[in-house]
């Protein structure tokens, strides 16, 4: 017999007991009555040596779904499907795929350090007779836990401290990824006061897929899976639990898509922060400590969010003007949205520095730019961007990573002309990538690799022609530039020559005077 069935049978029969013994209990002689209360708290531990937990499904704060009992429904998730006999599949928010459960009173025995513990899932109907702002269902449901008395420390402490952390780990795993985008503050309202929207995010790129030369992955990966196992040590030291990556390259060099791949590769959320809607830093601050742990916060193209003021101020006065006919309300909400965004650097910074740190839980924030060199060096600091990774034109190493997503080749007689090219000029794994793609289904791996090679030839030809207009025109303006100066002196010595006539001329007519 089970557990919880022997704890339940032996419970039902002390109940019973217990029920007859009120009943008898004023027939009794006093004295006798006296001693039977005082030990019957010893009896019924006595004869029930079990203890039992209840884990309702349901937080009193605002009726709001217990963390705990999720964790304990993932947990048992697992141990049920091989375990239990009858179960339940349901589907819960935001989870790939349904979830086994124990069906209504139905056991599970789970065994940890040699002690064994029953979970049972009881449903009870309720019956709700006052009015209430969060309306609750007929039913409530618990976890009941049943273990030995002599264990307690153990399941209290141990066990369930396990439990918890493996049904996180499992509803994480279990859990479908969102892409959130911060919505206009002014719309805040309008979303119910949600300053994110999401949708599932569901990219394909992997780190494995990802064009990038072995050892630079190698290092990337390594560090991230450092971070992502490093609570202890972050706490040891002192430190934010937390990590920066500044992305920079030319366009199409993979930016977007290495944050894809972390995200993949961690299974973080991701928050593609746009700072041109974000009003001001208060606004910033409430977004940012709205993430969640294990989210990666993105500010793509750092170097146009912060210094849009100028081009936002134009397109203000455009709007003005166009809108003219339009209603007051409409008017109003779009004269606030084109206000021009009043988010800081300094703002950004105290963020990453201060609040940041308070906050608990595992964030990367990651910033992308094609101009490193307009960064302010106070954002891009050490211990702010504790990684600066460079995405730069194709290499070789990573073209082979793209023949073999392509393609699925490893190796081609043509591999080697592809090398040779590719180290004489600069080509984006975009470029190199749109040109891999066969355009029609029969299109043969031989005919997409000659078609790389004369874009790349076509690219070096171009870049070639470039450099030597641009050789042209920098000689050009040099000589426009000798050629002024020149003009300039001979100005000057003109300049001068007259003035000397000029004093010539009066010191003759002087001198003519005199003779007068
Ligand atoms: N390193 C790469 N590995 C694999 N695919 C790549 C890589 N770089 C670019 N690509 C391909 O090119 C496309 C554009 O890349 P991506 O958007 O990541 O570039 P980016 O660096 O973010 O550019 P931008 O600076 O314009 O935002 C992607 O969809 C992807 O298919
Ligand atoms: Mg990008």
């Amino acid at each position: 017999m089970r557990i919880g069935e022997m704890g339940a049978q032996l419970g039902s029969v002390i109940a019973s007991v217990m029920f007859v013994y009120t009943i008898f209990r004023q027939y009794l002689p006093p004295q006798f009555r006296y001693y039977v209360d005082k030990y019957r708290h010893k009896l019924v531990k006595l004869f029930y040596p079990y203890i039992q937990i209840i884990f309702d499904e349901n937080t009193n704060e605002f009726r709001r779904r217990s963390e705990v009992y999720s964790a304990i429904q993932s947990y048992l998730s697992t141990k049920s499907s091989t375990n239990a006999r009858r179960l339940k599949a349901h589907d819960v928010k935001d989870s790939k795929s349904v979830v086994l459960a124990i069906d209504d009173h139905e056991e599970v025995t789970d065994e940890f350090q040699g002690i064994k513990v029953s979970w049972v899932l009881v449903k009870r109907e309720t019956r709700q007779t006052s009015f209430s702002f969060y309306p609750q269902s007929d039913e409530k449901q618990h976890y009941k836990l049943t273990f030995h008395r002599r264990h307690r420390n153990v399941v209290t402490g141990a066990y369930l401290a396990h439990v918890i952390k493996e049904g996180k780990a499992i509803t994480v795993g279990n859990r479908q990824r969102k892409l959130n985008v911060n919505n206009p503050s002014q719309n805040w309202y309008t979303y119910r006061g949600t300053m994110w929207s999401h949708v599932v995010f569901e990219h394909p790129a992997t780190f494995e897929t990802l064009a990038l030369h072995p050892k630079k992955k190698e290092e990337i990966v390594n560090d991230l899976i450092k971070f992502s196992k490093g609570k202890e040590y972050y706490a040891k030291i002192g430190k934010a639990w937390k990590r920066g990556y500044l992305l920079y390259g030319p366009p199409g060099t993979g930016k977007s898509t290495m944050i894809a791949a972390m995200s993949n590769l961690m299974n973080y959320d991701v928050y593609d922060l746009e700072l041109t809607t974000v009003k001001d830093n208060t606004e910033l601050r409430k977004l940012l400590i709205d993430t969640p742990s294990k989210s990666i916060i993105v500010i793509e193209d750092i170097d146009c969010s912060l210094d849009l003021t100028g081009q936002r101020k134009k397109k203000k006065e455009k709007d003005e003007e166009d809108n003219e006919e339009k209603d007051p309300v409409k008017k109003k909400m779009e004269k606030e949205e084109s206000q021009p965004s009043k988010v800081t650097l300094s703002g950004l910074l105290n963020f990453i520095d201060g609040i940041w740190s308070a906050c608990g839980g595992e964030r990367l924030i990651v910033f992308t730019t094609n101009y490193v060199d307009k960064l302010d060096p106070a954002l891009i600091r050490r211990g702010r961007m504790d990684k600066h990774i460079e995405l730069s034109y194709c290499c070789y190493e990573a073209f082979k990573v793209l023949a073999r997503n392509y393609l699925d080749l490893e190796s081609h007689e043509l591999f080697e002309t592809i090398e040779r090219l590719l180290g004489e000029t600069n080509m984006t794994p975009a470029d190199v990538a749109e040109n891999l793609m066969p355009n029609s289904v029969t299109e043969e791996a031989d005919s997409c690799l000659k078609n790389l090679i004369e874009a790349i030839e076509t690219a070096k030809e171009e870049a070639r022609k470039k450099a030597e207009e641009e050789e042209a025109s920098k000689k050009a303006e040099e000589e426009a530039k000798l050629k002024a100066e020149k003009e300039e002196e001979e100005k000057e010595k003109e300049k001068e020559q007259s003035a000397k006539d000029k004093v010539k001329c009066n010191g003759t007519s002087a001198k003519e005077g005199d003779v007068k």
